[in-house]
């Protein structure tokens, strides 16, 4: 257990529950608080877990935020709070509304948490981490967002599901943004450190490649009224408790590019080497044309929705801040 450590997770959703619980399971920190718009459910589930994490024989406590400033000292902050998408629906459409809530929150981060590393994951993911980065003024290394981890263990399960051999050994690699456009990178994915390459042909990887891409649309199409959660919420906890143990891990995270594969001012999905300080370095691979067309094309839909908002003036505190 990371000693006296603390974790602040905002929203008690599916995901923010999720994702506090497999913290407390496996007693990543000491502390861990729930931020909800309703204090009560936010308690009941705080008890709930506590009580869990003592079956589980862990000292985790969780306990229910009153406020934004029962944030304070934490460690990492996780903002899950975001209306999830529905049937029909892609990650792209919840800008407006989410851009909203991550500000807000991002606010209070800034205000209450001022040296913690923050990891988000509402959507549409790349630009709500922008979002959050700008509101915070933290600098990249400390605002990180999820989607590579959750996009590469997808890819992985569906290798799996074709190959039905190598459950646990297949290391798969998803860079770019977390939308329609990711990139999956078969060239950078092995199984038992053999190259899928050699065990499908490129019909069957690009079988795996779009299945990968469709994943989180699959689950909410069976679901009907909201979003996975569970391969995402285990996906944050590695990036969480990479920060916690500071095991300097490489996992591919959205982040503020700066000069990285020729693009800065633009969040994508990239290997970024996680300890105590948060991203700690990006890791810059060499990709073979295809893949770097990809990868443009995955920046620019991302670009967009941040042009977007500047377009709606959503950043406008932040120039009468500067004055
Ligand atoms: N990065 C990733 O890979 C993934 C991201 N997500 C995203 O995570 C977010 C949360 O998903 P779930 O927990 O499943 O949804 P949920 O509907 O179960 O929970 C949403 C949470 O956000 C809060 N919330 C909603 N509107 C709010 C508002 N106006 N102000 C403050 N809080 C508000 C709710 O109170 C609730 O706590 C969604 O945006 C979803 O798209 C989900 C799965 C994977
Ligand atoms: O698909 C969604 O809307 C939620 C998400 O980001 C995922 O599961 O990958």
């Amino acid at each position: 257990m990371a000693k006296g450590k603390k974790v602040t997770v905002i929203g008690t959703g599916n995901f923010g529950s999720t994702v506090a619980f497999i913290l407390a399971m496996n007693g990543a920190c000491h502390n861990i608080v729930l931020l909800g718009r309703n204090y009560d459910v936010a308690k009941g589930k705080a008890l709930d877990m506590s009580q869990a994490a003592n079956a589980a024989r862990q000292h985790t406590i969780v306990k229910a935020a009153k406020g934004p400033e029962d944030m304070a000292a934490s460690d990492v902050v996780i903002i899950t709070a975001g209306v999830p998408r529905t049937p029909g629906m892609s990650r792209d459409d919840l800008l407006v509304k989410n851009a909203e809530i991550v500000k807000s929150y991002a606010k209070e981060i800034k205000e209450h948490a001022p040296d913690s590393i923050v990891v988000v994951v509402s959507n549409p993911l790349d630009v709500m981490t922008y979002v959050a980065l700008k509101y915070t003024g933290f600098p990249r290394e400390r605002v990180m967002g999820m989607a590579g981890i959750l996009d590469a263990a997808r890819m992985a399960h569906f290798i799996y599901e074709k190959l039905e051999y190598g459950a646990g050994q297949i290391r798969a690699t998803v860079m770019g943004g977390h939308g329609d456009t990711m990139v999956p990178l078969p060239k950078f994915t092995t199984v038992a450190g053999v190259p899928i390459e050699d065990l499908l042909d490129s019909e069957e990887i690009g079988e795996i490649v779009r299945k990968t891409r469709n994943g989180g649309a699959e689950i909410v199409n069976l679901l009907g009224d909201g979003s996975a959660y569970y391969a995402p919420a285990k996906s944050t906890t590695v990036m969480v408790e990479a920060i916690l143990k500071d095991t300097n891990q490489i996992h591919s995270c959205a982040i503020l590019l700066e000069n990285d594969y020729g693009y800065s001012g633009v969040v994508s999905g990239v290997p970024v080497m996680i300890g105590a300080g948060g991203a700690e370095k990006v890791i810059n691979m060499t990709l073979k044309p295809l893949q770097q067309k990809r990868f443009k094309n995955s920046v620019a839909s991302v670009q967009e929705m941040i042009d977007k908002l500047h377009e709606l003036d959503f950043f406008a505190e932040l120039r009468e801040e500067k004055k």
